[in-house]
Parts: C-alpha cells; structure tokens; sequence
C-alpha cells in the first residue's frame, strides 16, 4: 500500500475472529484476502458483507473485493462399506460414529446409499438440513452431525442413480458446512460395482472398513470390497465382523447361526486389522428400528461399538498418508 492510498487500519477491527491476510489497494479498488478458518458459512457470509459495508465508507475506496480463504482442517474420511446388502453396514456406520464422538472426536456421518438412505431412520430424526447459499447444514442427532442422499430427494423416491448422479450428491454433502468435524465416516452402498468405485474415486477417503457377517458368501463379497480399495489405493482399516454369536434370550444358549470368527481368519488371511465383532442381538435391531443407536446409550452393545472405535483410531493413525 502506498503513502497516498486510502487508510485501511480500521478494517481489523471489523474482521473480529478472522483475520486479515492482506489488504492491497490498486486504482481506489481494495482487495482483502481473509482467513475464516474460525467461522461457520452463516458468519462468513456476514463478515464479507460489513468488510464491504466498512471499506466503501473509507474516503479514496471506490470497489471492494474480498477472498476468503481457510486453512485446511485435518478432517479425515471414513468409508464403511460390504460387499453385499444387509449384512448391517449402515448399523455400523452410525454407531461407529457415535462411538467415535462419545471417545471425544468431532464426528460428520453422510449417508451416501442410494440405493436405501436409512440413516435418518436409525438416527431417529426426520428433520431437514437447512442452506446457506447452496452450502448445506447438517443435522444434529446423538453428538455427531449428519447429512443423507435421503434428505436431497422427496421421501420414498427411488434412488436408481447411475455414477455421475451420485458422485455430484455426494460432492454436495461432503462440500457442507462441517464446521470443526475432524472425522467424517461415509455409509457406502452395498457392493462392488461402478457407483461404489466412482464414488470412492470421487471422495479419495484416507481409509476404509469393511463389515462382514461371519459365513462365507459374505466374505467373498468383502474380499472383492477389499480389492475395490486396493484398485484406487485407499488403505482398508479393518474387517468388522456383524452377526457373530447369538444368545438365545429365553434360555441363554449360545449358538452361531452365521458362524463365528470367519471374518477375523479371513482379515489375517488378507493381511489386514480385525476391529472386532458386534454379535447378532435383538436388541440391536429393536433399538435401531427405534431410531436410538446402542452406542449413544450404555451396556454391552455400546461397548462393542466403542471397542472397535478405539481399535480404528489407532489403524487410522498407522494408515500410510
Ligand atoms: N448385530 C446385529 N444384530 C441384530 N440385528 C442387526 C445387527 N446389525 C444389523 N442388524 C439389523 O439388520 C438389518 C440390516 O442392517 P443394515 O441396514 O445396517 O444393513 P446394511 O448392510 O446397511 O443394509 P443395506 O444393504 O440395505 O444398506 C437391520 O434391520 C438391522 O437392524
């Protein structure tokens, strides 16, 4: 800035929690380059408007230009996926989440199944993300913030989308005001074809989990999930195993109607952690229908889910970058 341009000083103090990276002023046009890191989209949007409102009432200054910037966040990307549907991915997703929330971290969930967005359902919330501009704003529900394809389309509209479709909504979630989310876990559609590949393509998570029940036409499935990872180099965190054991309420009978410890041989066999296993239990499905995830309240199942959060957290801190 020269001697003879218009006196910015005072625009530090409107800038308030952000900061002012530069300020330069060329023919009566200021140009302010700003760090927002600290703001939600609600405040920058506001913060743009009175550093505008602030600079045209300084004598010289006949335009204004304001660009924000933010430093980038050390937000990972969690993607949950199967090889095959219904083997409880979406029940995990959610629960995972929580439990990764109730052992401190800031957690986003985005439901990205089209084919059956059941996230709201599990997380017993109806209520819509509001906007700012075209930036999303997630809903609250259990300590983490989520957002659902579900939630983009009208209720019961069949989602038969092809890759392009899909790819773009879930630009347009993971693009949402996240705000401070440090991990963000991605529910995947069910299996291995080219919606799922465009999707982890598109998203580039920094690892990924793999749930399995514990008979073997699952874990052929998960195997070929596992090779999907491997296709575009995202490291696969760990093989849960979904299912395993049953306690037969009325007279406390074990049995395994999926068998048991399938999924660890096999995570062994592929060379990859084994986070644990969530057994086959009504109450899963109870409360899950119920809209109240067992990993936001206490007792064993919670525990489970908070065991195989701790287990992903330290995987996630060994993954190669
Ligand atoms: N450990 C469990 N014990 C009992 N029921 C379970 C368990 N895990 C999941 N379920 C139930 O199994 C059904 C399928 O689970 P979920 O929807 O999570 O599977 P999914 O793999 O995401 O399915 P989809 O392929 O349809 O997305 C649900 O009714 C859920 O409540």
């Amino acid at each position: 800035m020269d001697d003879a341009a218009p006196n910015l000083d005072s625009l530090d103090a409107v800038a308030g929690d952000a900061r002012i990276l530069s300020k330069r002023v060329k023919d009566g046009v200021v140009t302010l380059v700003v760090d927002v890191t600290a703001l939600d989209g609600a405040r920058r949007a506001a913060l743009e408007s009175d550093l505008k409102t602030a600079a045209m009432a300084i004598a010289g200054v006949g335009d204004v230009r304001v660009a924000m910037t933010a430093s980038q966040r050390a937000r990972k990307l969690i993607a949950v996926a199967s090889g095959k549907g219904g083997v409880g991915k979406s029940t995990l997703s959610a629960n995972l989440a929580i439990a990764l929330a109730r052992a401190g971290r800031v957690v986003g969930l985005i439901d990205a199944d089209v084919y059956g967005p059941s996230q709201t359902k599990l997380l017993g919330t109806d209520e819509r993300p509001t906007a700012n501009d075209k930036t999303l704003n997630p809903v609250a529900a259990h300590g983490i913030r989520f957002l659902s394809m579900g939630q983009l389309v009208s209720a019961g509209h069949a989602l038969a989308w092809r890759g392009p479709m899909a790819t773009g909504a879930l630009a347009q979630l993971m693009e949402a005001d996240w705000g401070d989310c440090d991990l963000l876990v991605v529910d995947l559609p069910p299996g291995t074809g080219d919606v799922q590949l465009s999707l982890v393509q598109k998203s580039r998570p920094d690892g990924a989990v793999v749930v399995s029940t514990p008979q073997a036409m699952s874990l052929i499935d998960a195997t070929r999930a596992i090779d999907l990872f491997g296709k575009v180099s995202v490291p696969v965190l760990g093989l849960v195993e979904n299912m395993a054991g049953y306690t037969c309420p009325h007279c406390g009978e074990q049995s395994d109607p999926f068998g048991c410890g399938g999924a660890e041989d096999a995570a062994a066999e592929l060379g990859i952690p084994f986070l644990g296993r969530i057994p086959l239990d009504p109450a899963v499905r109870e409360a899950s229908d119920a809209g109240l995830p067992p990993a936001a309240s206490d007792g064993a199942q919670s525990e489970a889910f908070a065991r195989i959060a701790q287990k992903l957290l330290q995987a996630l801190e060994t993954a190669p970058a």
